[in-house]
C-alpha cells in the first residue's frame, strides 16, 4: 500500500471513528503547545491515534497521542482536525510517518493546515514564549516526503494571506525563517552561527518536510512557531526539552487565544 492509499484508509477510519464526513482546518500540536489546545472548543470525538491505521504512540514528552474533532468559529462550522502529536524525523520511522498526520489530513478533506512547533530563537528580544510566524523556511534535514520526479513548487508555501489573518487578530506578530535540523540533538553555536549566516531565525525539529507533503497535497499552509529558549550559545545556559516544555505551559492562554481567534477564519 503506497503512503497515500494509507493516509486514505485513515482518512476514512476517522471518519468513522469520529462520525465527522469531512474537515476543514488541521492542527498539528508541537511541544508546549498542548495547554494551549483546550483553548480551541470542544471536542466532540477524542481517539487515540493508534487506533487510526498508520499512527504510532506519542514518543515525545508535551505530545499527546490523541486525535480530535473539534467544532470552531460561528455555529461550530469549521471543522478542526487536531493531531495532538506528531512523529518526528528524529524518531526513525521515515519520511513517510513524519507526514502521514498531514496527508491524512488532506484526505480527510482538509483545505489548510496549520504547523505548530517549539523552537529555539536566534533574536535576544525573542523571549520564551513568543509567538513567531514562519515566513519561509530551510530544510536541512536532506530529506524530502517526495519521490521521483515530483516537482513541487514552494514558493509562498507559507501562505501569506493566513499570515496577514493572524497580523489582523494580533498585529504585533513578526515573522521569521525556520530551519529543520534533523535532531534529536540540539544545535552547538557554531551551528547557530551557520543558521544565521544563511538567514534562519528559527531552529527546530519538525515542520518543514510536513509542510512540503502538505504543499503537495493543495493545502494552505500556516506555520506558528513557539520561541522555547534561546538558540544554542546566544545565553550561554545549555538547553533541555524540559524548558521547552515549560515555555509552553507559561505561553498556553496566549497561544491557545490565537488558535481560536485564528482558526475559525481560515
Ligand atoms: O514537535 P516540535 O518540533 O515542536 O518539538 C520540538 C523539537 C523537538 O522535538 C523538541 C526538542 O525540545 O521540541
Ligand atoms: N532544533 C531545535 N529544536 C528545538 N525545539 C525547541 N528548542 C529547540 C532548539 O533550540 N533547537
Amino acid at each position: 500500500m503506497t503512503p497515500y492509499e494509507q493516509a486514505e484508509q485513515a482518512a476514512a477510519t476517522l471518519r468513522e471513528l469520529t462520525g465527522v464526513e469531512r474537515h476543514d482546518v488541521a492542527l498539528v500540536l508541537g511541544s508546549g503547545w498542548l495547554p494551549a489546545a483546550e483553548a480551541l472548543g470542544e471536542a466532540t470525538a477524542d481517539v487515540a491515534s493508534t487506533d487510526v491505521p498508520g499512527f504510532s504512540a506519542a514518543a515525545v514528552a508535551g505530545h499527546s497521542g490523541r486525535i480530535r474533532s473539534v467544532p470552531t468559529g460561528p455555529e461550530g462550522a469549521t471543522r478542526l482536525l487536531l493531531f495532538g502529536s506528531r512523529t518526528h524525523y528524529y524518531e526513525g520511522r521515515g519520511v513517510d510517518a513524519v507526514v502521514h498526520g498531514v496527508r491524512t489530513a488532506a484526505a480527510a478533506g482538509c483545505r489548510a493546515i496549520v504547523l505548530t512547533n517549539g523552537c529555539g530563537g536566534l533574536r535576544e528580544t525573542w523571549s520564551p514564549g513568543t509567538p513567531v510566524l514562519i515566513r519561509d523556511h530551510i530544510n536541512l534535514t536532506g530529506a524530502s516526503p517526495l519521490v521521483g520526479a515530483n516537482f513541487v513548487d514552494l514558493t509562498d508555501l507559507y501562505s501569506p494571506r493566513l499570515r496577514e489573518l493572524c497580523r489582523e487578530v494580533e498585529p504585533g506578530l513578526d515573522e521569521g525563517v525556520y530551519v529543520q535540523f534533523p535532531g534529536p540533538h540540539y544545535e552547538t553555536p557554531a551551528e547557530i552561527g551557520m543558521v544565521r549566516a544563511i538567514g534562519g531565525d528559527l531552529v527546530g525539529m519538525s515542520t518543514t518536510l510536513e509542510a512540503i507533503a502538505a504543499r503537495e497535497a493543495g493545502m494552505e499552509v500556516l506555520g506558528l512557531s513557539l520561541v522555547t529558549n534561546l538558540a544554542a550559545g546566544i545565553s550561554g545556559a545549555p538547553l533541555d526539552h524540559t524548558e521547552v516544555l515549560e515555555a509552553g505551559r507559561a505561553a498556553a492562554q496566549r497561544m491557545g487565544d490565537l488558535l481560536a481567534r485564528v482558526v475559525p477564519r481560515i
